[in-house]
Parts: structure tokens; sequence; C-alpha cells
């Protein structure tokens, strides 16, 4: 169920069709689920739910996009801190992002698709729309997995009304002769939950708790799923996020795709199934999206574990 990859991040098969609740794989996998998180804060799974066409159709539809003019693509704009259009970020020159907010719901798709092509485009709602349903299946299996083997189940379900999902769609443009060659600087994400994709040119790079920079390949059925730092205060420490960035190896542009779960509207609290004298409480309850506001304060991008400085016990 849990092989090595070469990158030695676990790579976890959720391809079988019968991949529910009641199946006899489901508990070996959910058991591979939870320690690749526990030992990696992130895991490789291997998803066909997307299929071949809809990957193809998604990366097209994401170049389409940025090949909008860039005052079209400021028209990206959200309350929270860089969910919309970013860019031209001085310590960050090769990124480019744009967000869909509320991306795994028709309104959501639909105002961001509105706003860029005031003529409609419906190919470009209708992909971004299944591919953000598609991937969110599989943050919810992983996150039922969890809540699962940590029994707090009904605190996850309290969650799931409030879960909101951006869908950001990310390219980074070939570094220019004597330019450094960083895609994005190393970071944890500030999400609940993050899965990640990347088209045809590499550039991912993830840290192991022993400090090692891994690889990690491209390829259409890998799904790089990836604890937030919500995630490492709801277990109470049990799940680290991972820090990662991305390097341009390859002399080509490059795009991804992340797939990132918030909680609004909802004060998340350690659930206390967690917490006994083994297991001290590390967390205050918070609100998810004051968190990120905080992060994005002079105080907050200095923190070295932002997430404990703002609500550490
Ligand atoms: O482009 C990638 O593969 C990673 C992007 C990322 O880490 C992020 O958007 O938080
Ligand atoms: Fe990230």
């Amino acid at each position: 169920m849990c092989s090595l990859t070469q990158n030695y991040l676990p790579l976890i098969d959720f391809t079988k069709k019968n991949l529910d609740p009641s199946s006899s794989f489901w508990p070996s996998t959910r058991q591979a689920v939870v320690r690749a998180l526990e030992d990696y804060g992130c895991f490789i799974a291997l998803y066909d739910e997307v299929t071949l066409e809809l990957n193809e159709a998604i990366f097209r539809a994401s170049e389409e996009l940025f090949d909008l003019p860039t005052e079209i693509k400021v028209l990206n704009t959200s309350n929270t801190p860089s969910h919309g259009y970013v860019g031209q970020e001085p310590i960050i020159p090769l990124y480019e992002g744009l967000g869909i907010e509320n991306a795994t719901t028709l309104d959501g798709v639909q105002k961001f698709t509105n706003l860029l092509w005031p003529n409609g485009n419906r190919s470009f709602s209708e992909t971004a729309f299944s591919y953000s349903k598609i991937v969110a299946e599989l943050d919810q299996i992983v996150m039922r997995m969890v809540s699962e083997a940590y029994g707090i189940e009904k605190n996850y379900e309290s969650l799931l009304g409030s879960m909101s999902y951006l869908l950001r769609l990310i390219k980074y443009r070939r570094p220019h002769e004597n330019e450094r060659n960083l895609g994005i600087v190393p970071h944890t994400d500030k999400s609940f939950m993050s899965i990640l994709q990347q088209d045809q040119v590499k550039g991912l790079e993830i840290k192991t708790k022993d400090g090692e920079w891994m690889v990690i390949d491209p390829s259409p059925f890998s799904f790089i799923v990836m604890a937030g730092d919500v995630c490492m205060a709801w277990t109470n420490g049990r799940i680290e996020p991972p820090h990662h960035r991305v390097i341009m190896t390859e002399n080509a542009e490059r795009y991804s795709l992340g797939l990132f779960t918030f909680i609004r509207d909802l004060i998340v609290h350690v659930p206390e199934e967690l917490v006994d004298d083994e297991h001290p409480l590390q967390f205050k309850p918070f609100d998810h999206y004051k968190y990120i506001d905080y992060y994005y304060t002079d105080e907050g991008k200095r923190s070295k574990c932002p997430i404990r400085d703002y609500c550490g016990v």
C-alpha cells in the first residue's frame, strides 16, 4: 500500500474504484495516510479520477488564462491576502498566480470566469469546476481517514460545512540569463490542507524532517497532498506542515495547480480527544482567515512559526 518513490516520499494508491469506507483497502490506506502525514507532512496520491483529458484541459485552460493581458489578470482581487492575482513580486519575479475562491461551487468559478472573460468562457469554467470538485473529493477522502484514525470524526464533520476551496493556477516563467532560478521561497502553506499538481516541468522540492530537499517528479495522476499550518493546530501538533519551494532547474516555463482548503466563519479548535497528559493542549481556538491576516503583518512575516506565534499555548 505504501511504497517509496525515488524521492522517498510515500506514494499512496487512491485509484481503486472501490475506495470507500466499506472497502477492504480502506483501513490499510488510512494507516498509510496518517503515517505519511506524521512523518513527512505530505505524500503523493495516485488518483485517476482526474482523467488524462481533464488533466490536459485544465493545464491548457491555465495557459489561456495566463496569456490574458496583465491589466485583465489584476482584476482578480480578493479580501484575503494572496488569494487573488499575484505577480511581478520582487522576491519571486518568476511567479505569477491567480486564485479562484469557492472553486468547488459553480457560482465561485463563474464569478471568476466572467470577471476575466466578460463575454464568457464556458470551457474554462467547466474545466476549472470539474477539476476542483474531483480534487476536493480526494481531500475529503484523505481527511476522513485522518479523522477516523484519530477518533475525531465528529469534529471533522463540524468543519465540513465551513470548508472553502481555493484553486490557485500558477505559472513560473523561465529565468533570464544571470537571474536566480528560485520560483517560490521556502514556506509552509497557510491552508488547512493543500493538494498540488505539476504539469510536465518539475521544480517542486519538499524538505524532510532531516533537512533534505526532495525533488518531486510530475505525472498526470500524481497529486501532492500536503498539510497546511492549520492542520498542525487542529491535530494538536501531530501533523506538521512541510517546508517546500520551487526551483526552476529546467529551462522551460512551468505550470502548477493547488487546491487549498480554508475554514470560513468557524472557530477552529483542537478536538478534546487529542489532548491528554501526554499531549497537552498546544493551540488556542482561532479563526483561520484572521490567522492569514496575521501572517501578512510584519510580525507574521518575520515569524519562524507563525501559527505557533499566533495561537500557540
Ligand atoms: O508550484 C508549486 O508546485 C508549489 C506552489 C506552492 O507551494 C504554493 O502555491 O503554495
Ligand atoms: Fe505552498
